[in-house]
């Protein structure tokens, strides 16, 4: 069953239009000019109960709307959404208290008290039993590892801590979807993974159904199976993982450790030289020719190693977005999802 629905949502925006120059300035004072964002347009997609679903897209694409609106903190233009059966924006308490938004860029905690504070207001906001609260304070704190650190003021806490308090207050009420929005920005490499291996472990444990954004493909691979990509508002794909790097991954790319005496030349006669260090290269050549290549290549030169690598994911999605990009700019026309993916 669907824990998400969300049905042709679209959410514009007015925007002033500041005019440049002084002149300008003043008269817009009198006659303002507006200008329509289409931030969200003919959003729809279905997300099953327990799943993990990546949410992608580049700057501006529209996934915080789009939380934005799973969540109820803002209405929709026009369209319809259901999140666990409720209508998002009529913030109904029953709603409130099954799911949970985290976003990176917002601290949702008390700056200047220790996060345990902050956890206790939210017992408060949420009711939960004492005993309950207890018991799931005290997992989360073990499996995030932070016990010395709630007692400390958040302001204090380096950006991983302060995540992972985030992560603990949004979870203490046990939600059964969770919105994900850039949960792992601006951590340093350790503390995302820590994050990730969190999400990871809680989201098999309690089947609890999240949408993840993030622009760390690290964290994609590591937790989703599926990804819906969002460009200018429109879904533009939403399928498996592997499916988008199988469609868009023509090419793989050979690591080579030539022999030091050899001298790798013509290389670019097998593919896209990459790089060229030796005694290490790296050539990027068509998929279906990479049994070949490497024939040619072992029966030509003294290599010592050689590794067959899947292009990374983030190329591949950066492509995607560009591909996706010349589609709308060439048509101009809202782009039909399916017939992109077909074409993709
Ligand atoms: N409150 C607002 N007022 C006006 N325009 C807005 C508002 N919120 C978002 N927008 C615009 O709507 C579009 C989508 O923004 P949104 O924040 O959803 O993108 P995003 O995919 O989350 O981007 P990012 O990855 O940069 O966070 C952008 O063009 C943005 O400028």
């Amino acid at each position: 069953m669907p824990a998400i629905v969300a049905e042709n949502l679209c959410r514009t925006y007015r925007v002033y239009q500041k005019r440049e120059g002084l002149m300008a300035s003043v008269t817009g004072l009198f006659h303002r000019t507006y200008k329509t964002v289409n931030a969200v347009r003919n959003v729809s997609f279905e997300i099953d109960e327990g799943e993990m679903v990546a949410f992608l897209g580049p700057n501006g694409a529209g996934k915080t709307t789009t939380l934005k609106l799973l969540s109820g903190l803002i209405y929709p233009s026009s369209g319809s959404a259901h999140v666990l059966g409720y209508v998002p924006w009529r913030r109904e308490n029953a709603f409130r208290r099954r799911f949970s938004l985290v976003m990176g860029q917002k601290n949702q905690l008390w700056w200047d008290l220790p996060a345990q504070e902050s956890f206790q207001l939210h017992r408060e906001i949420y009711r939960i039993p004492p005993a309950d609260f207890d018991r799931r304070k005290n997992e989360l704190i073990d499996l995030l590892e932070v016990r010395k650190l709630i007692a400390q003021p958040v302001r204090e806490l380096s950006l991983g801590e302060r995540m992972r308090m985030e992560l603990i207050a949004a979870l203490l009420h046990s939600p059964e979807v969770l919105l994900l929005d850039e949960p792992t920005i601006g951590l340093d490499v350790v503390s995302q993974r820590r994050v990730q291996e969190f999400l990871k472990y809680y989201q098999a444990q309690q089947k609890i159904t999240v949408i993840l954004t993030s622009h760390y493909m690290k964290d994609v691979e590591a937790l989703c199976k599926r990804a819906i990509i969002i460009n200018d508002g429109q879904i533009k794909h939403d399928g498996p993982l592997a499916e988008i790097v199988e469609r868009f991954s023509q090419h793989k790319v050979i690591n080579l450790q030539f022999a030091v005496t050899e001298t790798p030349t013509g290389l670019e006669r097998f593919g896209n030289v990459l790089e060229l260090n030796p005694p290490r290269a790296k050539i990027e050549v068509e998929r279906t020719k990479v049994p070949e290549v490497l024939g040619a290549l072992l029966s030509q030169y003294r290599i010592e190693d050689v590794g067959v690598q899947d292009r990374p994911l983030e190329e591949v999605i950066a492509e995607m977005f560009a591909a996706t990009e010349d589609d709308s700019k060439s048509d101009g026309d809202p782009i039909d999802a399916e017939a992109t993916a077909q074409r993709l």
